[in-house]
C-alpha cells in the first residue's frame, strides 16, 4: 500500500519504509483464493520459504506443536476432495432458503486443482503435559498452529502464491485421506499455487455474503462494551481502512504495476 502518513518520528527498530509497506501489502493484498489456480508447479526453493516462515510462528511455551505435511499425489487430492464433498453437501442443508441456494453458487476450495496442499497440524501433546502459557487455557497449542498458517499464507502472497484454506470437513475423514494419527489435530488443509489473478476483496464480500464490518464498531477502549468515537485512534482507523481497501484493489494489478 501507500506508504501510511508517518506523523510521528520512526523508530530506529523500524523496517524502513520500504520494507514496512512491503509487510503491509502482503496483509492487505492476501486473499483466499480458491478458484484461480494454475497448473505452474512451485519450485521447491519457493516452498522451503513458506514451511520456514510457518515453522517460525510464535508458539504457546515454544512447543512448535505444528507438523507440515505437502501434498502433491493427484490420489491423496482426490481422497481429500471426497472428504470435502460430503462435508459440503452436509453443510448445505443446514442453511435455509436463499442462504443455501447462494452458498451452493460458492466455490469453496481448490483441492483438485492446485498443485500443492500443505496440511498443518498440531501435536496437542508435543512438548508433555505441562506448557508454558498453556497451563490454564488448554486451546492456546491450537492457536499456535493458526499463527503458523498466518505466516505461511502472507509469506505465499509475497511469493506471488494465492492459498486457500479449506475447512469443511469431517475431522475424521480428513485424518483417514491423509493417514493422520488420531491424537493429531488437522488444524488446515492449504491450496497453494500460483493464480490467474488475486481478487480485490474477499470472495464471500463480493457474493453478498457477509460485508467487512467497519472496525471501529468493534473497538471498545479499556472495559468490554465501552466506546469512544472522540479517540483521535479512530479517525486514524477510518482513514487506514480505506488504504487499505485500495490496497486489497491495487493487488489485482500484476504486482510489477503496484510497486510500494
Ligand atoms: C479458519 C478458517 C477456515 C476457512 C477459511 C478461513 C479461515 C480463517 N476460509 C476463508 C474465508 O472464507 C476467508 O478468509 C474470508 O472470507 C475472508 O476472505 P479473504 O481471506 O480476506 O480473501 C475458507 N474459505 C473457503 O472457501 N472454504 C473453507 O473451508 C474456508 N475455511
Amino acid at each position: 500500500m501507500k506508504s501510511m502518513p508517518a506523523s510521528v518520528a520512526q523508530d530506529p527498530h523500524a523496517f524502513t519504509s520500504e520494507a514496512r509497506d512491503a509487510v503491509y501489502q502482503a496483509i492487505f493484498m492476501r486473499r483466499d483464493v480458491r478458484g484461480q489456480f494454475l497448473p505452474k508447479p512451485i519450485p521447491d526453493e519457493v516452498l522451503s520459504r513458506l514451511l520456514t516462515a510457518a515453522h517460525h510462528a510464535p508458539s504457546v511455551g515454544f512447543m512448535q506443536p505444528w507438523n507440515f505435511l505437502v501434498v502433491k499425489s493427484d490420489a491423496v487430492k482426490h481422497r481429500v476432495h471426497d472428504a470435502f464433498a460430503v462435508a459440503h453437501a452436509q453443510a448445505a442443508e443446514m442453511f435455509e432458503g436463499d442462504q443455501r441456494a447462494t452458498y451452493k453458487t460458492l466455490k469453496l476450495e481448490g483441492i483438485v486443482e492446485s498443485p500443492v496442499g500443505i496440511v498443518i497440524t498440531c501435536d496437542r501433546s508435543r512438548t508433555g503435559p505441562v506448557v508454558i502459557g498453556r497451563t490454564h487455557i488448554k486451546t492456546m497449542d491450537l492457536y499456535s498452529s493458526v499463527c503458523a498458517v498466518q505466516n505461511l499464507w502472507l509469506a505465499a502472497r509475497a511469493e506471488g502464491l494465492g492459498v486457500g484454506w479449506v475447512s469443511i470437513f469431517n475431522e475424521a475423514a480428513l485424518q483417514n485421506a491423509l493417514s493422520i494419527p488420531e491424537h493429531i489435530t488437522p488444524i488446515a488443509y492449504l491450496c497453494v499455487g500460483y493464480v490467474s489473478h488475486f481478487k480485490d476483496k474477499p470472495e464471500l464480500e463480493t457474493a453478498g455474503w457477509l460485508p467487512r464490518m467497519p472496525i471501529q464498531d468493534l473497538l471498545y477502549f479499556d472495559t468490554w462494551g465501552q466506546r469512544d468515537d472522540q479517540q483521535p485512534l479512530v479517525g486514524h482507523l477510518q482513514r487506514d481502512a480505506a488504504a487499505a481497501v485500495e490496497c486489497g484493489v491495487r493487488a489485482t494489478l500484476p504486482t510489477a504495476a503496484v510497486g510500494t
